[in-house]
């Protein structure tokens, strides 16, 4: 048996850094990884995701804009095995830096599936390693989907493993990942139709920027299917076909499904502790991230937080701080996140939705100002394509509770107005800021 001050499960964003915040204090720190350091945001989310979107972007360069600025390239073909090339390597790149941190801050790291022998042993490839302090960062991974011929169906991690790009594609679900993939995808020159259960998709954000999000959809591509529940999937030669209650809606080459996460609970031995899950296989955690099995901690996609890198990073390394460097406190505020929907246009968005603010504090309590406009980008290369701001204000003092926005650059410029958020910043203050012009930004401080 092999004794460390803190044992870290599973090697993605989470747990990787809260193993280096450890060693950097001089905790004796192991990490076992089944699969590939880096987790699911290097090797199958968030990178090669941008990586995507950029190359989306340069298409919508060459096809969107470039003629309006008097750039007639000779387009001849995207080579979809120089993008994957540029790809990989770039994520072959990231995950080589992961792997050069942990061997610089002295960390052991032991290549296999972990599971409890007890609340404070596991065992790895038939070694037993033992901690006072362990810490679950398992997080998740794709949905299946379960109709007939859910097997026919891919999921995000497929696609990333793709080395062909089909002619056609229907990506289902209407989240993130579903909006992403899509649109890069079309973007890229699939033929590719996005089939959403309800109206529209990204239903849980605000109506603002969803309804915006559609009409760029409609407009541009990926085709939209709403109020569509494909019942059945079935092999037609190479062809997939979609299929409602027996009747096919529609026939394609590959199907991708982006219909939630489940968290990576099962065969980790948890029934050898006391660790306990939720209805939906989730780690359950108290505030300070401490599952019901003293001394063994959860964080990230592996608990009913938020899925999101920045937030697996932070409860990772404020455990650290809180275990190995008299950190006041291991838990961490959920509030204000910002998050960016990497769409065409971008999404970006903090805070409460109108929606979500007016059920919470009532309408009287609550005061909204929009800004609609046109991006400049798009307007000089003659395309009329709309930006749409928005500031959900509370109280008489007019705190910002809620920023979003859809249009050119949004990813890149919400940053800082989290920061003003976080500082409870009003819309008077806002407004105090002098305007950075011309850009898309000065619209979030100029608005009447
Ligand atoms: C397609 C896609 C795009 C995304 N894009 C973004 C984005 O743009 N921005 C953003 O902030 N977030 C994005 N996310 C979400 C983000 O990737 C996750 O929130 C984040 O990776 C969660 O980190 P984690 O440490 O909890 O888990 P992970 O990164 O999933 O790491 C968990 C690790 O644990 C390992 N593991 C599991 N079980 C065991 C076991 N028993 N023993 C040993 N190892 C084990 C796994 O192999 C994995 O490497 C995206 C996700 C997807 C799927
Ligand atoms: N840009 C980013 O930061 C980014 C990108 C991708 C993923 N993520 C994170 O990863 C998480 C998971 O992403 P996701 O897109 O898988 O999940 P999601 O929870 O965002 O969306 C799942 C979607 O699938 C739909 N759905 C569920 N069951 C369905 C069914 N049977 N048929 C059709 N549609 C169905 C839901 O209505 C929902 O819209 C996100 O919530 C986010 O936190 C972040």
């Amino acid at each position: 048996m092999v004794e460390f001050d803190y044992i870290v499960i599973g090697g993605g964003s989470g747990g990787i850094s809260s193993a280096n915040r450890a060693a950097e204090h001089g905790a004796k720190v192991a990490v076992i990884e089944a699969v590939d350091l880096g987790g699911t945001c290097i090797n199958r989310g968030c990178v090669p995701k941008k990586v995507s979107w950029y190359a989306s972007r340069v298409s919508d360069s060459i096809h969107k804009y470039g003629p309006g600025y008097g750039f007639h390239a000779e387009y001849t073909s995207f080579n979809f095995d120089e993008f994957l090339e540029a790809r990989d390597g770039y994520v072959s790149r990231s995950r080589s830096g992961y792997e050069n941190n942990i061997e610089k801050n002295g960390i052991t790291l032991y290549r296999g599936h972990a599971s409890f022998v007890d609340g404070h042993t596991v065992e790895v490839n038939g070694e037993t390693l033992t901690a006072k302090n362990i810490l679950i960062a398992t997080g998740g991974r794709p949905s299946k989907v379960e109709v007939p011929g859910g097997e026919l169906v891919d999921n995000s991690d497929d696609f990333f493993n793709w080395t062909t790009l089909p002619e056609k594609v229907a990506v289902v679900g209407a989240g993130y990942i579903a909006v992403e993939l899509s649109q890069v995808m079309s973007n890229l020159g699939v033929d590719t139709t996005l089939v959403t259960r309800y109206e529209k998709p990204l239903r849980s954000f605000d109506d603002m920027l969803s309804d915006l999000l559609l009409g760029a959809i409609n407009e541009d591509g990926p085709t939209h299917m709403p109020n569509t529940t494909f019942t059945e999937y079935r092999k037609n030669g190479d062809k997939i076909e979609c299929l409602v209650d027996g009747e096919v809606k529609l026939v394609v080459d590959r199907v991708v499904a982006a219909v939630g996460r489940v968290a990576n609970t099962e065969n980790l031995g948890l029934e050898n502790t006391a660790i306990t899950v939720d209805e939906k296989g989730q780690i359950n955690v108290n505030d300070g991230h401490e599952t019901e099995e003293a001394g063994v901690y959860a964080i990230g996609d592996v608990i009913d937080r938020v899925d999101l890198t920045p937030v697996a990073i932070r409860a990772g390394r404020t455990l650290s701080e809180y275990l190995f460097n008299n950190g006041a406190t291991s838990a961490i505020d959920y509030t204000n996140i910002p998050t960016v929907i990497f769409s065409h246009p971008a999404i970006g968005t903090i805070g409460y939705s109108e929606r979500d603010a007016i059920k919470e504090f009532g309408a009287e309590n609550i005061k909204v100002y929009t800004n609609t406009f046109y991006s400049m980008y798009a307007s000089a290369a003659w395309r009329r394509e709309q930006n749409k701001f928005k500031l959900v204000c509370y109280g008489p003092e007019e705190v910002v509770i809620g920023l979003h926005g859809i249009g050119e650059g949004v990813d890149e410029m919400i940053q800082g107005f989290g920061v003003a958020m976080k500082m409870k910043a009003t819309k008077a203050q806002f407004d105090s800021i002098i305007a950075i012009h011309p850009t898309g930004a000065e619209e979030f401080v100029t608005m009447r």
